[in-house]
């Protein structure tokens, strides 16, 4: 029961693994995409970090209320200084490399506003319309640089964006191949450990087949060494059953039933044989028993036994030329289980059988062996 059930629990191991793994990858891939980029694209979008428009939004904040302060009348000397302070700011906010390197209008816009510079700390007349003209230019130049910043800031950002999500896409699809590779080599392993049992399996039932009588489903000769090396060294009986007048039965009744009196026969002997007894067939309608035999009474007393309960089974036989019914010959050995033991046995058992024969047939005979001189 535990066998078949191993292969399924491999299957399901396997298939957790690979689930579980993509499971996992799938989890890391959400994980970026939900928290981890949007963490990034916020820092760069947060409104208090000092980016090129930033600077240039309070520079024009601070040069649009230092205008302011000097529009403002009557312009005494605390207005005066409050709005050079202003403007001060404004222009070391302004005063920077990149915009003097990305923005011509910098430089003309710093110049005016160094002028109205000394022109305060001079403590120079400002006209309304000249102050508002002063300041114009580098008015509208910090707003050019605020729009073009920001522009350059979304689009970085949206690059950005973009670069991640086809990151993200190389690596599912990356995981997927992995995920499907991963299957095919199971796949492919499977498939070879499959084809590996199919083929122990054919071999074995080859090897089966190699040792069996197809007609009677009894084994063979070679069933029959196989037992002999599996009980080595220890005592055994052989008997010989060959049917009599056989090729008569063939004549009169067809061999069709012939192969049917051989089955009939194995059904019998079999039905009288003890467990540990098992019967082979050697060829033709000669019949082999190999049983564990200690001593010489088992071996009477088995022979006597089947012979008679062939003998009680009555078979007909229409072309006999002394009885009605089918006879038996049965040659007995004991010998000790090796290779040269069997041979011998084998002969001297045939032996046995040959004089049956020759007394008339429908009987049994046991051969004596000496056991000591063949045991090796
Ligand atoms: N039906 C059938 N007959 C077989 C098979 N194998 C051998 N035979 C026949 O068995 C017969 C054996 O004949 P013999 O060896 O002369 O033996 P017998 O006729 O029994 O004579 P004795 O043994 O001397 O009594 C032959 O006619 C074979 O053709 C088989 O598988 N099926």
């Amino acid at each position: 029961m535990v066998e078949p059930r191993q292969p399924l629990r491999r299957h399901v191991r396997w298939l957790w693994l690979s689930v579980m793994s993509f499971t996992a990858l799938m989890l890391l891939i959400a994980y970026q995409t939900r928290w981890v980029y949007p963490e990034i694209h916020a820092y760069f979008s947060q409104s208090g970090n000092l980016t090129g428009q930033q600077l240039a939004t309070r520079a024009r904040v601070y040069l649009q209320q230092g205008l302011d302060l000097l529009l403002t009348l009557p312009r005494d000397s605390d207005t005066r200084e409050r709005a050079y302070f202003q403007l001060k700011l404004a222009y070391s906010l302004f005063d920077i490399g990149l915009y003097r390197r990305d923005y011509p209008c910098t430089e003309p816009s710093l110049a005016a506003m160094d002028d109205l510079l000394v022109r305060l700390q001079g403590n120079d007349v400002l006209e309304t319309g000249h102050l508002r003209e002063s300041l114009l230019e580098p008015m509208r130049c910090l707003t050019e640089i605020e729009m073009h910043q920001l522009d350059r800031r979304s689009t970085v950002t949206a690059e950005f964006v973009e670069q991640t999500r086809r990151h993200q896409g190389q690596v599912l699809l990356g995981s997927l191949v992995i995920f499907v590779m991963g299957l095919g080599f199971w796949l492919m392993h499977e498939l070879q450990r499959r084809r590996a049992a199919r083929s122990a399996r054919e071999s074995l039932e080859w090897m089966a087949k190699a040792l069996c009588d197809p007609l009677t489903g009894v084994g063979n000769r070679s069933a029959m060494h196989d037992h002999v090396t599996a009980a080595w060294g220890s005592p055994m009986g052989l008997l010989l059953v060959d049917i009599d007048f056989f090729k008569q039965y063939n004549d009169s009744l067809g061999h069709p039933d012939g192969d049917r009196l051989l089955r009939r026969l194995v059904q019998l002997i079999e039905g009288n044989l003890e467990h540990e007894a098992r019967l082979y067939r050697l060829g033709g309608d000669e019949f082999a028993v190999l049983f564990a035999c200690h001593d010489a009474e088992t071996l009477d007393e088995t022979c006597r036994s089947l012979v008679e309960s062939l003998r009680a089974a009555n078979l007909p036989h229409p072309s006999h030329p002394h009885s009605e019914h089918v006879t038996f010959s049965v040659g007995a050995v004991r010998f000790t289980a090796s290779h040269a033991g069997l041979e011998a046995g084998y002969v001297a058992a045939d032996g046995a059988l040959y004089q049956v024969k020759s007394r008339g047939r429908d009987g049994w005979a046991i051969a004596s062996l000496d056991m000591n001189e063949v045991s090796g």
